[in-house]
């Protein structure tokens, strides 16, 4: 990492994160490729409950590694529960991952193949710890709901970020986003997988159930490049990096059984 906060760059990249988060060999990191046929149908498992009803964002921000678009966690207004869940999981954030082109940029990847993007909506299990961070580092803290973008006709619930991302083009830049509900980028089906998984970035701590949503959403080409406008770069940087290929790339399985809510 020559000294260089972690990135995605050559030098600081997910091949280099294990010198400063050794955790990045461990026993149940992620993303992974999930192979379907691999999987194992399990009839018990009952669906997702996402209850984002009295959704309330606060703000959008680039943190020099993704845009981010933050929500007032302070109470059960946001959650997600069921499916795997033993707990209602309140959401903190979402944020997304995506290529420089093409239909690469997903984290995870369907018996090989790569979406354009990829939107994880970040939750915690605030019916057990007091604070994101604490949640965050114990291995049934935190519930992330991944879904994949994939290229077609623009996504009307997706414009209101895509037209806010000139407000944070640098590193750093917070701004007001009140109001943005969720429940508009989920598709139609809730159908999952879901295995025992880590942070895709540092600290890569190993405390995500990790739950996939099978059908992925439609949003357009010209939607995505307005994401790679975004910088790596903050504003004082003479260097100046669009923000793109910001996804880790599959990691070993380790023996995880991927669990199906479908067959
Ligand atoms: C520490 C904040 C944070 C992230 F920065 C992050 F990238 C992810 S991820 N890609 O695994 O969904 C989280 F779950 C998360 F909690
Ligand atoms: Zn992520």
């Amino acid at each position: 990492m020559t000294g260089r906060h972690w990135g995605y760059g050559e030098e600081n990249g997910p091949d280099a994160w294990h010198k400063n988060y050794p955790i990045a060999h461990g026993n149940r990191q992620s993303p992974i490729d999930i192979v379907p046929e691999d999987t194992v149908y399990d009839a018990s498992l009952p669906p997702i409950f996402v209850s984002y009803d009295h959704c309330n964002s606060i703000n959008i921000c680039n943190n020099g590694h993704s845009v981010t678009v933050e929500f007032d966690d302070t109470d059960d207004k946001t959650v997600i529960r069921a499916g795997p869940l033993d707990n209602a999981y309140r959401l903190k954030q979402f944020h997304f991952h995506w290529g420089g082109k093409g239909s690469q940029g997903s984290e995870h990847t369907v018996r090989g193949k790569t979406y354009a993007s990829e939107l994880h909506l970040v939750h915690w299990n605030a019916d057990k710890y007091k604070t994101f961070g604490e949640a965050a580092a114990a291995p049934d803290g935190l519930a992330v709901l991944g879904v994949f973008l994939e290229i077609g006709d623009e996504h009307r619930g997706l414009h209101k970020i895509t037209d806010a991302l000139y407000m944070v083009k640098f590193k750093g830049r917070v701004a007001d986003f009140k109001g943005f509900n969720p429940k508009c980028l989920l598709p139609n089906s809730l159908h999952f997988w879901t295995y025992p998984g880590s942070l895709t970035t540092p600290p890569l701590h190993e405390s995500v159930t990790w739950i996939v949503l099978k059908e992925p959403i439609i949003v357009s080409e010209k939607q995505m490049g307005k994401f790679r406008m975004l910088l790596f770069s903050g504003e004082e940087e003479e260097s100046r990096k669009c923000m793109e290929n910001n996804f880790r790339p599959p990691q070993p399985l380790k023996g995880r059984k991927v669990l199906a809510s479908f067959d």
